[in-house]
């Protein structure tokens, strides 16, 4: 230890020697240059290297820099002394950042590295298109040599991952829709797009709660897949079709999964497409890391024709592309070109283009899963059929929480145990029972009293009804069901996934 204060004392010494050697011998402008040449003669002997991230290059803004900025505000606590605070427009968080010439010590792959912000004044105002800031800020970055080919590199592709990821959390999402029909704005773009403030979460979303997880777990591995889906030789993309009666929180699910995994949405309205071209087109300005939503699918797009279709062909299969075209909503028998037909919308999801980007989720939602092409049921296209049904009890003990603010401990036992008894029966959509509970939200009690006792009038209409007529009450439609009675087959929020 003496040793090593002994040769710092002698380093300073040779330092300040030579500091006055150069005020003495060099003239003033020659100064800074001779400065230069020492500090890069001293850095041969250094066992660091140093680089750094000025804010702005030139006059563009460095992205760099801002990485660096909001990859260091996740690792500051907010314990430390002085601390630089900010809150980005559209940002719903607040971000820590390194104050003035303060540095940190970060660790990557076991290598510690240490960041130093500096913040200088800018002397004089250079000629530029745009005004400069008056300070110049950077951040210097010290590596020890040695580490510096083994690290440098996927250090940096690390902190710019992790800021995207940062700034995708603290920042609003956005809808984007295709409302426009064809037409494109003024930058060629397609979609149009509105800060995205659906307040549903996971939390809010009343259904069985183990359903919910498997959904959650599902979303989180598909997150964390990317090496997964690279090694099969799979697209990194998955499909969910969210299927039941209207008012039982498929958008709401939707909306949750955005808000979960800070996805941007982009809900594609069908029948403003004119043709599969138009649609690989709005497909190809996705970004990755969305959600392309379709709802009532069976709604946007005529699927049953190509049922008869294939029977007037005899036994041609689903992919057989002569078989004739299904038309679009607004467009021209025979697939004149002119219209969005099944293999268009199927390639879309599925084909070569669905791949143009990476890291998306396409969500179906329908009320009439019996309606819908099996070529869009088959296994892989679709990964999880989640069906959204009525409210059960586990269900109605969310909805409670959520509207009056009560466990089922709050409740009186008895009181439970009847809702228990008539919530399944009663087959009332969580969206009718919201709106009960809104309804009385200031006075619990009541509200409670008044929901078993429609519960009570429901389960008892239903009991007098068949489970046919019931079925087509709760869909508002007069089509007789169909023979495949997947709904019945499954529970309340009940997830199929298909077999990889
Ligand atoms: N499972 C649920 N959890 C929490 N709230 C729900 C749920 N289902 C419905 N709601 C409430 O009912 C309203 C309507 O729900 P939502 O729009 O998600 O239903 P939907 O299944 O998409 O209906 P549709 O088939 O008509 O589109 C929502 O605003 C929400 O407040
Ligand atoms: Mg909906």
């Amino acid at each position: 230890m003496k040793e090593y204060w002994t040769s710092l004392a002698s380093l300073l010494g040779v330092f300040a020697f030579c500091q006055t050697i150069i005020q003495s011998l060099f003239p003033p402008h020659l100064r800074f240059l001779s400065l230069k040449f020492f500090s890069h003669f001293f850095h041969c002997f250094s066992s660091y290297c140093y680089f750094d991230i000025t804010e702005i290059d030139g006059v563009n803004t460095n992205e760099l820099y801002n990485a660096v900025q909001l990859y260091l505000s996740s690792h500051i606590s907010v314990t430390g002394t002085r601390l630089s605070l900010t809150r980005a427009v559209n940002s719903t968080a607040f971000t820590f950042g390194l104050a003035n010439n303060d540095t940190i010590t970060d660790t990557f792959n076991g290598v510690n590295v240490l960041w130093e912000h500096i913040v200088t004044q800018r002397q004089s105002q250079t000629f530029s298109w745009r005004p400069l800031p008056d300070e110049k800020r950077g951040f210097t970055l010290r590596i020890k040599k040695r580490d510096k080919t083994l690290i440098l590199k996927s250090y940096l592709d690390y902190i710019m991952e992790k800021a995207n990821e940062i700034r995708r959390k603290n920042q609003d999402r956005l809808l984007y829709t295709n409302s426009r029909g064809g037409s494109l704005d003024s930058r060629g773009h397609p979609w149009e797009s509105v800060p995205f403030k659906h307040p549903s979460t996971f939390d809010t979303l009343a259904m069985d709660p183990s359903k919910k997880n498997e959904i959650m777990e599902d979303l989180q591995d598909f997150v964390n897949g990317q090496g997964f889906y690279q090694k099969t030789g799979r697209a990194w993309k998955r499909g969910y079709l969210l299927y039941g009666p209207p008012g039982t929180g498929k958008s709401s699910m939707i909306a949750a999964m955005a808000n979960y995994l800070g996805y941007d949405i982009y809900d594609l309205e069908l029948t403003e497409v004119n043709n599969n071209s138009e649609l690989r087109k709005l497909l190809m300005k996705t970004s990755s890391k969305s959600i392309i939503v379709i709802e009532d699918i069976d709604c946007s797009i005529n699927l049953t024709n190509r049922k008869k279709n294939k029977n007037i062909g005899g036994s041609r299969g689903y992919y057989d592309s002569s078989v004739p075209e299904v038309r679009g909503v607004g467009g021209s028998e025979e697939g004149g070109g002119n219209s969005i037909t099944l293999s268009g919308l199927l390639n879309f999801t599925d084909g070569l283009w669905s791949c143009c980007g990476s890291e998306r989720i396409f969500v179906f939602t329908t009320n009439h899963i019996e309606k819908l092409d099996p070529a869009l049921l088959r296994s892989g296209r679709m990964d999880m059929h989640i069906f959204m049904s009525y409210c059960s009890f586990s269900s109605l003990k969310i909805l409670l929480k959520n509207y009056l603010g009560c466990e089922g401990s709050d409740l009186d036992e008895s009181v439970l145990k009847e809702l228990e008894d008539v919530v399944d029966v009663a087959r009332m959509t969580p969206a009718d029972i919201s709106e009960v509970l809104i309804k009385n939200r200031r006075k619990k009690e009541k509200a409670v009293i008044e929901l078993l006792e429609i519960l009570k009038v429901r389960a008892l209409r239903n009991e007098n009804i068949g489970d046919e007529e019931q079925e087509k009450r709760a869909l508002g439609s007069d089509s007789p069901r169909q023979e495949s009675k997947i709904e019945d087959n499954c529970k309340e929020g009940e997830v199929e996934k298909e077999k990889d």
